[in-house]
């Protein structure tokens, strides 16, 4: 039987959307929205429908899911309901699991004993992250939030890139120099399903699919083109303090009672796209946010996600985050005791990063490196890693570069989706409180209240359930 929804939610004033769907539950719950699951009464499709509270966030979630309608590795808007003075509700296809879910429950079966996971399907894995990533970036679609929890895992095994909240679509800065007058262009009412339309952004512009040679060309441009301005972008923000520092804008991060893997971006600081090309560095979720967003760069482009999609393929490895850090100094901390210090030999130009002078480490004699992280891995992962991974933006590899990588060619070869394996359900924030969700926190190494206490047992019983301290 399906649960009943609760009668407070706001969904069900509007009249357009109980028209057309049958809400159930409530699945999820990030910091822009509320995520139900609800069956499309024409023909039964089961969805996921998603209000958005933040115009800027809803503005670039349809704009990116319309672009990349059709990849196969994004998820699958169907159509949108936004009205003046109301919030936008895209509909969603409905996936019921992520990775990170696929990830903790192979970590559970490897203390268990059993094997976490196979290398083939590690591989398969990240080839459809991969795919998902390069349909982005061939788009000019920089993510901005690439994290386990937001690559989506349907039942059949297959993943979809989710959450394009914070994406942005890189424009050349003269093309946006030439939008600058002209009016925010608003989204039309109510779109109607996508089923056969082009790759048309809210610009109402077709938007070229790149060839292979054009991809490479512009990102190359794009690098070129990676300088650091010394414009204060965070001069309207409500943190602002006269330095523009990752110290001054990003701290405010510390305040959220996440675990690090909530994400977070500021709007006041970043206008829609047609800005000023300049981007807020307070975007993304602390563990997945490379050196440059860190340290309060607000000229980068697509090689941030390459930086998350590294930490992605670490994890997968180790069942581990690789930095895990607790507040933002700690993870520049994390990412320097690995990669040593970041100073001009390692990626010339940094001296100019908006925080450098401000943060200083004491000198690492001897980082732990890549293969420290992750020991029992071959070079060729390690190597492919080190890709990913590394100081200077302009230095990591590309999605598609990446995807024909002989690591992927080698035995043993990626599984067939097939064969992957998707854990039962997730709990949705309307069973945050159950045993579950406890048992999956208490995993994480956290900066949480119990930490203090150690570990503890979570039992459930006829009323709820019961915390023990041992
Ligand atoms: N298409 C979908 N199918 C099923 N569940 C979904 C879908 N999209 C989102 N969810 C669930 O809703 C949750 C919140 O969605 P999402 O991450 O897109 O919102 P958000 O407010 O932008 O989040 P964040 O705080 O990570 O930025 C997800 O973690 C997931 O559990």
């Amino acid at each position: 039987m399906e649960k009943q929804p609760a009668s407070s939610w706001s969904i069900h004033t509007r009249p357009e959307i109980i028209a057309k769907y049958e809400i159930f539950e409530r699945v999820g719950s990030g910091a822009y929205a509320d995520v139900y699951r609800a069956r499309r009464i024409s023909d039964g499709l089961i969805v996921a429908l998603k209000e958005i509270f933040d115009y800027q966030s809803a503005f670039r979630e349809i704009d990116a899911l319309s672009i990349l309608h059709g990849s196969p590795n994004v998820v699958v808007m169907h159509e949108y309901f936004w009205r003046e003075e109301e919030n936008a509700v895209i509909v969603l296809e409905f996936l019921r699991s992520d990775l990170a879910a696929v990830i903790r429950d192979a970590k559970r079966r490897k203390k268990k004993g059993e094997e976490g996971f196979r290398v083939g399907e590690i591989k398969r894995w990240m080839v459809q992250i991969l795919d998902g990533v390069d349909a982005c970036h061939r788009s000019l679609i920089v993510h901005r939030d690439l994290k386990p929890g937001n690559m989506l895992v349907g039942d059949d095994g297959v993943l979809k890139l989710a959450d394009f909240g914070q994406a942005r679509i890189l424009m050349e800065p003269d093309v946006v120099a030439s939008e600058e007058n002209q009016q925010e262009e608003e989204p039309p009412e109510v779109i109607p399903d996508y089923v056969n339309s082009s790759q048309k952004g809210l610009d109402g512009e077709e938007h070229e699919v790149l060839s292979k040679e054009e991809y490479f060309r512009q990102v190359e441009e794009l690098k070129a083109k990676q300088v650091v301005r010394d414009d204060n972008i965070d001069k309207d923000s409500n943190v602002y303090d006269g330095d523009a520092s990752c110290l001054a804008t990003c701290t405010v991060s510390e305040m959220d009672d996440d675990f690090g893997t909530n994400s977070f971006a500021y709007d006041a600081d970043e206008g829609l796209d047609g800005g000023e090309g300049l981007m807020t560095s307070c975007v993304g979720t602390r563990w997945f946010r490379p050196p440059e967003l860190l340290y309060g760069s607000t000229m980068y482009g697509l090689e941030i996600d390459l930086w998350s999609l590294g930490c992605v393929f670490a994890e997968l490895l180790s069942l581990e985050p690789l930095f895990p850090g607790v507040s933002d100094i700690d993870q520049i901390s994390r990412v320097t005791s690995v990669l040593g210090n970041l100073n001009e030999e390692v990626w010339a130009g940094c001296v100019d990063l908006p925080d450098y002078k401000s943060i200083s480490f004491a000198n690492v004699e001897s980082p732990l490196g890549i293969e420290g992280c992750l020991p029992n891995h071959s070079g060729d992962v390690i190597a492919l890693l080190k890709k990913l991974i590394c100081y200077d933006p302009a230095s990591r590899a590309t999605a598609m570069e990446l995807l024909n990588d002989k690591y992927f060619k080698d035995e043993p070869l990626p599984v067939p989706v097939s064969e992957l394996y998707v854990p039962p359900a997730m709990s949705g924030p309307d069973d945050e409180d159950s045993p579950r969700m406890w048992n999956d926190h208490r995993d994480m190494d956290s900066d949480s209240d119990f930490d203090g206490f150690g570990p503890v047992n979570v039992k459930p019983t006829s009323s709820g359930f019961t915390i023990e301290f041992p």
